[in-house]
């Protein structure tokens, strides 16, 4: 047994002091989870193999005595080597583990390959200073003890693997480096004590335990700083390559100079060599993999925001700029239909915006549900929609008019349904998306809720709806706008009671225009809310007129559904028959069924402070296809007004309308009502109103629109001997049911009927083939 020195002794107590890092490093990786208790363990392991080989290496030196037996000492040299090399390789592992320095497989592969290089690159640098012709260490360049390699190996890796992470481990990279830093020294001591054994000094045995042990202490101490969960960032964009370029030049130059100095390449500098072109070979293979990775993900993201700047986000239908692109890419045979929310805009003002975002998301679900396959629907912003479709026009008429039925059917909301309608263009030839919206314009302009095919002659009647508009803008200013009263009648007598306000407009160069071209028109551009208060108080003041005149009569004025919705409008009335002294029970105000279709709730509410302010109200074109009965029982009406179809059909009893109108008449009776039948043109007609129970009449067997001296001379020409009382109106019941009175208009035959039966599936249908008016309908237009 050799006797130990001094240094040895020193050499191991300082090897000893490493075990408690060691156990620390154990300990902390029993306490953590996933990737972090993997490194601690690895870095535990690799220190204890390390701390153990050295350990026996310097125990066995001490026993065996070796410096006496030179193959013994490199046999024990290789020995210890290994077992440090094999503790070095997996503190490696163990580092490039750590959660904080690569964040995944693939990119601690990527830090192992760089650090390769880094490695490499010193190893030949390191390589020239040693050997001829510099020989740095001169004498003491251990060329005796291969055993010397593997460690120098490593120390070089473990170097190259700490610049690599100090440039690229996940921030904070402190701790992660200080790791690196530790396992550098430990494999420094492991190659200074594969020295130490081979030259038989007792100072590198000495300073190789210190190492080890610092080495293992720092480790210990950088992981118990990193003690917190850290995330990993994977962008490969964060890697820059600068550091690549080092070793390479650091190389070039350190073999220029060798060689300059008649030096040669041996097996250890062609090693070097080597390990860097195929680090780089490596290295330059995975960078292809993750620029093919990324450029995958680029254009998966290209496609994604693609996709999102095509598409409308409320609805997820394709956007405008997605139906621009269906458009080029569709084969010649594609018709386009555009759509348009009738009346949107009060579901908004009444509703609230986050119900018409669900009303508007509605319509996008029910455009999908009925499209075929290749079909894109889209929308084109607000209320506009607009669905691409393979076929020809009459395909997509069908196709448009299935869509208007189905657009038709209530929203049901925030616990309410909300009646609206859509107005449809359609376009299969030429420019789609202009003609179609032509065509949705004109389908707008000729009453809404209606399909309108494209037509040449669009663009001609457009410009000639921005005339009018233009001109309508100064009509009441230039005293072009009049008003013509129809008689209505009591029958049998056929003595006229009162009389309904039509509105005319009397253009200097374009003539007189049809209220069914100019109302639509006043409507759409706000002016209906000026020109319907200019036939209020045109109404009220002939109205109190006659009435100063000794005529027992009422007038009826129509009701714009843009005005009903106005909530000054009840005051507005108060005022106009306060200013002209006219009781209000002599006015009565026409509601279209066209109002009743959109919000019932607010209609009712409207309605009803009308009603408060003492007028009558009358639901005109009632069976014309909107109105249930369900919305009847609820509207505070008092006259029912029957369309006039449903009345001019029949010619004979034996036509269907006959028992119709008896049905309208006698509903409107049982509801309280009075029930007023209009568009009676002849005998038979008026024959049919009359069996049916009908008291009151209007139409042109009872008078066109005519000029108000004209109205007074009926008036005076049928006047009563006696006094006739006039009709009160109807105050609301202390019952929850509103109360009703009197008067109703009478339709046409069955289409109209089922109007009344809104479960007849062709319900929706009939509502469609309505052309409804506001201040003024077209058929008063004819009658004018
Ligand atoms: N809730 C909601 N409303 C919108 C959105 N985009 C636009 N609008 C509203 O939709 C309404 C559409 O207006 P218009 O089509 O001109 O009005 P409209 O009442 O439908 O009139 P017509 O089309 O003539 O029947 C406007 O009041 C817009 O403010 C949206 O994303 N959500």
């Amino acid at each position: 047994m050799h006797s130990p020195s001094g240094m040895d002794l020193a050499g191991l107590i300082g090897l000893l002091v490493a075990v408690p890092a060691v156990a620390y490093l154990g300990q902390s990786g029993r306490r953590h989870t996933g990737a972090a208790r993997r490194a601690h363990l690895l870095l535990a392991a690799g220190g204890a193999i390390a701390t153990g080989a050295a350990l026996a290496g310097l125990v066995t030196a001490l026993i065996t005595g070796h410096h006496d037996v030179p193959g013994h000492t490199r046999a024990l040299a290789t020995a210890v080597a290994v077992g440090m090399g094999i503790g070095t390789l997996t503190l490696l592992a163990g580092t490039v583990a750590l959660p904080g320095a690569a964040s995944s497989p693939a990119a601690a592969v990527r830090h192992l390959l760089d650090g390769l290089v880094i490695a490499a690159a010193v190893w030949f640098v390191g390589w020239v200073l040693i050997s001829r012709p510099t020989r740095i260490l001169g004498d003491a360049t251990p060329n005796r003890c291969l055993a010397i390699l593997l460690p120098a190996l490593l120390m070089v890796l473990a170097l190259g693997l700490t610049a690599v992470l100090t440039l690229h481990a996940h921030r904070p990279r402190r701790h992660t480096v200080r790791v690196a830093a530790g396992v550098t020294v430990v494999a420094a001591g492991a190659n200074v004590l594969a020295i130490g054994i081979c030259r038989e000094n007792e100072g590198f045995t000495l300073a190789s335990g210190l190492l080890l042990t610092a080495g293992l202490t720092l480790v210990a101490w950088a992981v118990r700083a990193a003690d917190r969960p850290v995330e990993v960032s994977g962008d490969v964009l964060e890697r820059g390559a600068a550091y690549v370029v080092m070793p390479m030049v650091a190389m070039i130059v350190a073999l220029g100079y060798h060689l300059a100095r008649g030096g040669a390449m041996d097996v250890l500098g062609y090693l070097g060599v080597s390990v860097v072109g195929l680090a780089l070979v490596a290295r330059q293979y995975l960078a292809l993999g993750d620029v093919r990775r990324y450029t995958m993900r680029l254009r998966q993201s290209e496609a994604h925001f693609r996709e999102l700047a095509h598409t409308d986000p409320l609805t997820g239908l394709a956007n405008r700029r997605g139906l621009q692109e269906a458009l080029r890419d569709e084969p010649s045979k594609a018709a386009l239909i555009g759509i348009d929310m009738d009346g949107f805009k009060s579901v908004n003002d009444l509703r609230g915006h986050d119900v018409g975002d669900a009303v508007l998301a509605e319509v996008g679900a029910r455009l999908r549900r009925n499209l075929l396959a290749g079909d894109v629907a889209a929308r084109l912003g607000g209320d506009e929609f607009a669905v691409l479709m393979r076929g020809d026009t009459d395909e997509a008429v069908l196709a448009a008019h299935r869509l208007l039925a189905v657009l038709g059917e209530p929203y049901e909301v925030d616990g309410g349904s909300i009646f609206l309608s859509a107005s449809l263009g359609v376009a299969a030839t030429g420019e789609l998306l202009h003609d179609a919206d032509l065509a949705l314009r004109y389908a707008k302009q000729r009453g809404k809720n209606r399909v309108e095919s494209y037509q040449h002659e669009y663009d001609e009647l457009l410009r000639r709806r921005g005339i009018l508009t233009g001109e309508l803008r100064h009509a009441i200013d230039r005293n072009q706008l009049h008003l013509v009263f129809q008689p209505v009648v009591a029958l049998p007598s056929m003595r006229p009671l009162g009389g309904e306000a039509l509105l005319r407009w009397t253009h200097p160069e374009l003539g007189r225009v049809a209220p069914v071209e100019f109302i639509p028109v006043a409507e759409e551009s706000g002016l209906i809310n000026r020109i319907g208060a200019w036939v209020l108080e045109q109404a009220c003041k002939q109205l109190a007129e006659w009435l100063a005149n000794g005529h027992d009569i009422w007038l009826s004025v129509n009701l714009s559904p843009k005005e009903l919705h106005n909530s000054d409008y009840a005051a507005q009335v108060a005022d106009v028959l306060a200013e002209y002294g006219v009781p209000p029970q002599r006015l009565v105000l026409e509601v279209t069924e066209h109002a009743v279709a959109t919000d019932m709730e607010e209609l009712v509410r409207r309605l009803a402070e009308l009603r408060e302010t003492g007028v009558r109200i009358a639901l005109d074109d009632f069976g014309a296809g909107y109105s249930s009965l369900t919305q009847l029982r609820t509207l505070p009406v008092d006259i029912l007004k029957i369309d006039h179809a449903l009345v001019a059909e029949p010619e004979s009893r034996t036509g269907t309308a006959a028992p119709l109108v008896d049905v309208v008449v006698r509903l409107g009776h049982r509801l309280g009502l009075e029930v007023l039948a209009e568009g009676i043109g002849t005998p038979a007609q008026r024959e049919v109103v009359e069996e049916a129970g009908c008291r009151l009449g209007q139409g042109s067997l009872f008078g066109w629109g005519v000029p108000a001296e004209h109205f007074e001379s009926r008036l005076l020409s049928s006047r009563p001997s006696g006094a006739r009382p006039l009709p009160q109106p109807r105050r609301k019941s202390s019952s929850d049911a509103p109360a009703r009175s009197q008067v109703v208009r009478l339709g046409p035959g069955m289409r109209q009927v089922r109007a009344l039966l809104p479960s007849d599936p062709d319900f929706a249908t009939a509502a469609r083939d309505q052309n409804m008016g506001s201040v003024d309908s077209g058929r008063e237009m004819g009658q004018g």
